[in-house]
């Protein structure tokens, strides 16, 4: 089933007399339970491109649906309401409110979404299993390493159910074993059939997911399927195509 569908994406942004085409024509389709990873040099249009999916921002033409619901003509308050019903994120830098303890943080939408807090708790001992940090809960922020912090992000971004979970340079900002720790619980909540799509600089984390779309100048250049190969053979193919995407220019 598919659950993301652009068709011809344009962005364009308006610089007094010049015109930047942040993005050209982006059309793909993301199935239900798949897990999509996006690179692309700096510049491409990668974070124009979640920002629309996000609703955050609007294309300039073509069309974007998730589960067959129009995003491209949404209005300010029923995007924010999209978000809280249907999307989760997660962010290079985490986005933790400090003033609030790990258990409030990751209750914040549902509070937001009015939900009873008995329904909050049964919605968060599966997530906090899953994802080790129910010794985390009472502690702040602040009192958590970058790695731990990140996984409550993860399960504020779960606790909704979202339809699609969207991060963005999920690993920026982790070392290299809390980035293994991250991509190993991103495939497990990937296999209990969440649909994942990953902006991302690192051709690590991309031989995680199951198909990685390459951009560049606003335009898909490339596109891989990890298939039955394994994950050191597609990471090889990934890295691979961004030498080749460095060297290139595309469609000017
Ligand atoms: N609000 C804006 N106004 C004008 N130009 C913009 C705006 N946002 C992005 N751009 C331009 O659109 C193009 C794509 O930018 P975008 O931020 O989507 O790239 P990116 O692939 O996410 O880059 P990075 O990896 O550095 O974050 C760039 O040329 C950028 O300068």
């Amino acid at each position: 089933m598919t659950l993301l569908k652009l068709e011809h994406v344009q962005r364009v942004f308006a610089e007094g007399k010049f015109q930047v085409q942040a993005l050209r024509d982006i059309s793909f389709d993301v199935a239900a339970g798949d897990y999509v990873a996006i690179m692309g040099e700096s510049g491409a249009g990668k974070t124009t491109l979640l920002n629309i999916i996000a609703t955050l921002d609007q294309p300039s033409s073509g069309k974007i649906e998730l589960n067959g619901q129009d995003l491209s003509q949404m209005g300010e308050n029923q995007a924010a309401r999209f978000r809280r019903e249907h999307l989760g994120f997660v962010f290079q830098n985490f986005n933790l409110l400090d003033t609030f303890n790990n258990r409030d943080n990751i209750f914040l939408p549902l509070v937001l979404a009015k939900t009873p807090y008995e329904k909050m708790e049964q919605r968060l001992k599966p997530i906090a299993n899953q994802l080790q940090i129910s010794d985390l809960l009472d502690r702040f922020p602040y009192e958590i390493s970058g790695g731990q912090r990140q996984r409550i992000a993860v399960a504020r971004a779960l606790i909704t159910q979202p339809e699609l979970l969207l991060a963005d340079e999920p690993t920026g900002a982790l070392d290299s074993k809390n980035t293994n720790i991250l991509l190993d619980l991103f495939d497990v909540v990937n296999t209990t059939g969440q649909t994942i799509l990953m902006v991302t600089h690192s051709a690590l984390a991309a031989s995680y997911s199951k198909r990685t779309l390459f951009i560049k100048d606003g335009v898909i250049y490339h596109e891989l399927y990890r298939g039955e190969q394994s994950r050191s053979a597609y990471l090889e193919k990934i890295s691979l195509s961004l030498t080749a995407l460095a060297s290139k220019k595309v469609g000017k």
